[in-house]
């Protein structure tokens, strides 16, 4: 799958062999990674695979001890203010001044930036429901996170990288939250990444997923065409490699015991069982658990 822009531009964000280490542990290893306009990307690994280190290296917020983050064209570590106002950001942690109520904290932003959209940051504050005139640290986690989301969409950035927004937010303000995401892409073409360890969130929206697992990017690829050409194969595992073998399937677990999930080129490249290889569909989950192994 290709994944160049259609109208030839540059990519919006242009990762190539990146390394970031913390004293002996190599944390980003060689990673490459380049995204178009207009997409949806969640960013998946398992606890400590790297998702924050990569995010903050590819804003520029951290300097890789090799490779390139390009933003827009832009060497990340030194974005001139213009490309800067294009990009959002809500970091794991809040970054908000607490003793500031919503209001405050928003005017404050506000002056920043030579755009900002006031009816949008005024409808989600209703939809959201929260409260203008509290102090921000009398506000509840999920409250915060909202605020820290409709301050990084207010100025209506072209690229919008979230770290593990959904963390504190409830079922309905997650699914809520990701219609918002989903609108902002086909209302504005903006780009978005952000973080999740919440497939069952993602198996709702049309998101690419990207899987970050040994330092580098395992697969990136439209969600709904992997799930359609991924399966879950079971039976012994000579009948199975010989079934991946014959099929040219990609297997993409290789655990000698349990389920083999593989990948065929599309739909139509998945085989039907035999009497001795079970074909299920394979999960999000699945695919999660043999990727970042
Ligand atoms: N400032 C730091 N100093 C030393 N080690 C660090 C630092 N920041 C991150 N690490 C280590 O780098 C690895 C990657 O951390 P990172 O926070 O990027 O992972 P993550 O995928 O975002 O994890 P999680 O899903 O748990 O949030 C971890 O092993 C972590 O302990």
């Amino acid at each position: 799958m290709s994944f160049q822009n259609n109208d030839g531009a540059s990519p919006c964000l242009a990762l190539q062999g990146l390394k970031v280490s913390f004293g002996t542990q190599r944390v980003l290893d060689g990673l490459d990674w380049s995204l178009p306009a207009g997409r949806v990307v969640g960013l998946l690994g398992r606890n400590g695979a790297g998702k924050t280190t990569l995010i903050e290296t590819l804003l520029g917020l951290r300097a890789p001890e090799g490779g390139t983050a390009r933003l827009f064209g832009q060497p990340s570590q030194a974005l001139p203010d213009d490309v800067r106002a294009r990009i959002g950001y809500v970091p794991q942690r809040s970054d908000l001044f607490e003793w500031l109520t919503a209001d405050q904290l928003l005017a404050y932003f506000r002056s920043f930036y030579p755009r900002w959209n006031t009816a949008k940051v005024d409808g989600l504050m209703s939809r959201w429901g929260i409260a203008r005139d509290k102090p921000i640290r009398k506000l509840s986690g999920g409250e915060q996170q909202r605020l820290s989301i409709i301050r990084a969409l207010a100025h209506e950035p072209e690229l919008l990288v979230l770290d593990e927004p959904v963390a504190s937010l409830d079922p309905a303000a997650r699914r809520d939250f990701l219609g918002e995401l989903v609108d902002q892409v086909i209302d504005r073409r903006t780009t978005i990444v952000f973080s999740t360890h919440i497939l069952s969130d993602l198996e709702r929206v049309a998101v690419d997923v990207a899987f970050l697992s040994g330092g580098r990017i395992a697969l990136h690829a439209p969600l709904d065409e992997l799930l359609e050409s991924s399966v879950r194969l079971g039976g012994v595992p000579a009948d199975i490699e010989r079934f991946v073998r014959e099929h040219r399937l990609q297997a993409l677990s290789r655990e000698a015991a349990g389920p083999v999930i593989a990948r065929g080129r599309d739909a139509e490249a998945i085989p039907p069982a035999t009497p001795t290889v079970s074909v299920d569909p394979a999960t999000l989950e699945d695919l999660f658990l043999a990727l970042t192994a």
